[in-house]
């Protein structure tokens, strides 16, 4: 990356001598949207608090714009957070809590108010100045806390599970709206959310986490697609995971079979998982399928039927289809080889970080 506006480089945290955060590394690009995925405790939010300032790493460098910044205290970094529950002051109105960081900038009162009138402008509630907080819906809440963030012009904005209180349909709506909105300002997002979808839907870049450590970097496509490891391809979106063995580059050999798939750069006779997504299955009868499964479950979707059934080694595969079977058949599977992803199988923590640290170098 040409110059990063952020880089960790070896941070790790301990709190007392538990470890929450094992030798982080990673450069953030300016003017993307960037998203913290992982399970309640994989040390998003302490990675995103190492940014705003609130939390000194262990060990390790931050840098911002290539400068050391881990010294520098939380008010002087061009960064600003927007937290789960907002944090807006309910005794100000609206312009006064998009005021407040500007007052105490020195900005004068006619830069002020064209900053609130410019920031409620980009969230779409200019006419709300006036307003209480208290007679804010939750995703004009939402919005204002944005407003007042962005009002600060920050290079980076950090949001920490910001839509986690909003009804279904308002968060699609917000997840919509904050999208639009990061392309319009070209500020660099960083977000933190436990919800893969929204990290799909939303980012240009994902770091999927767990335990303290970043285990896969990449777009939503490549995650997706080609999710390193058992735990991301069950993290991330639904997936089908069986063992199976490399019998040569191109062929994988599960279900008692050899089946023809792309090189993944196995050796022969290594151990793999293989994944398959259920919109990749489908249905057929079974003499014409390339492996065979009885039916257990099948549920009518609207667009599709959700089709859950178990192989002769009593592994469960879920099928994504048009087509409609019944519960008890037999039916037949199709997939195409490239559509069978191979990841290694059963690797400790240590090999694991090492072929990650061989994929930096
Ligand atoms: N101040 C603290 N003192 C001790 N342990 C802490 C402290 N803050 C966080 N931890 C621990 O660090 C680990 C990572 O926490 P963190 O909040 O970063 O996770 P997270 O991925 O953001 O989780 P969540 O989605 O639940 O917010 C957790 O095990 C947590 O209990």
């Amino acid at each position: 990356m040409a110059n990063p506006i952020i880089e960790f480089k070896n941070i790790s945290k301990k709190y007392d001598d538990t470890p929450v955060l094992k030798k982080i590394d990673f450069e953030i690009e300016s003017g993307k949207f960037y998203t913290l995925l992982g399970p309640s405790g994989s040390g998003k939010t302490t990675i995103l608090r190492m940014i705003a300032g609130f939390e000194d790493p262990t060990s390790g460098e931050i840098l911002f714009e290539g400068k050391r910044i881990d010294l520098t205290p939380a008010n002087k970094r061009p960064i600003n957070t927007i937290f789960q529950d907002y944090a807006l002051f309910p005794h100000l109105n609206v312009s006064q809590n998009i005021a407040f960081g500007l007052e105490l900038k020195k900005m004068s009162k006619t830069d002020i108010q064209a900053k609130v009138a410019e920031s409620l402008r980009m969230v779409q509630l200019s006419g709300y100045e006036n307003r209480e907080i208290d007679a804010l819906s939750g995703g004009q809440k939402q919005r204002i806390a944005i407003a007042r963030a962005i009002a600060n012009e920050p290079k980076v904005l950090l949001l920490d599970e910001p839509l986690s209180a909003l009804d279904h349909k308002l968060r699609k709506e917000m997840q919509v709206e904050l999208r639009a909105l990061q392309q319009r300002l070209g500020i660099t997002f960083i977000f933190v959310t436990h919800d893969q979808e929204e990290a799909l839907a939303l980012s240009d870049q994902i770091f999927v986490m767990n335990d303290g450590r970043i285990l896969q970097s990449g777009t939503p496509v490549d995650i997706y697609d080609e999710p390193i490891n058992h735990f991301v391809a069950d993290f991330i979106g639904e997936s089908n995971i069986v063992p199976g063995t490399m019998t040569a580059d191109y062929l994988v050999h599960f279900d008692h079979k050899d089946f023809e798939c792309v090189d993944a750069g196995m050796r022969p006779n290594e151990p793999v998982e293989i994944v398959i997504r259920p919109e990749d299955l489908d249905i057929t009868s079974a003499d014409k399928g390339k492996m065979q499964v009885t039916v257990d479950s099948q549920l009518f979707r609207g667009v599709d039927y959700q089709i859950t059934g178990h192989d002769a080694d009593d592994h469960e595969w879920t099928i994504n289809s048009i087509h409609q079977t019944t519960v008890g058949a037999q039916v037949g599977l199709v997939f195409d080889p490239e559509d069978i992803h191979i990841m290694r199988f059963g690797e400790d923590e240590e090999t694991f970080d090492a072929r990650l640290d061989s994929y930096e170098e």
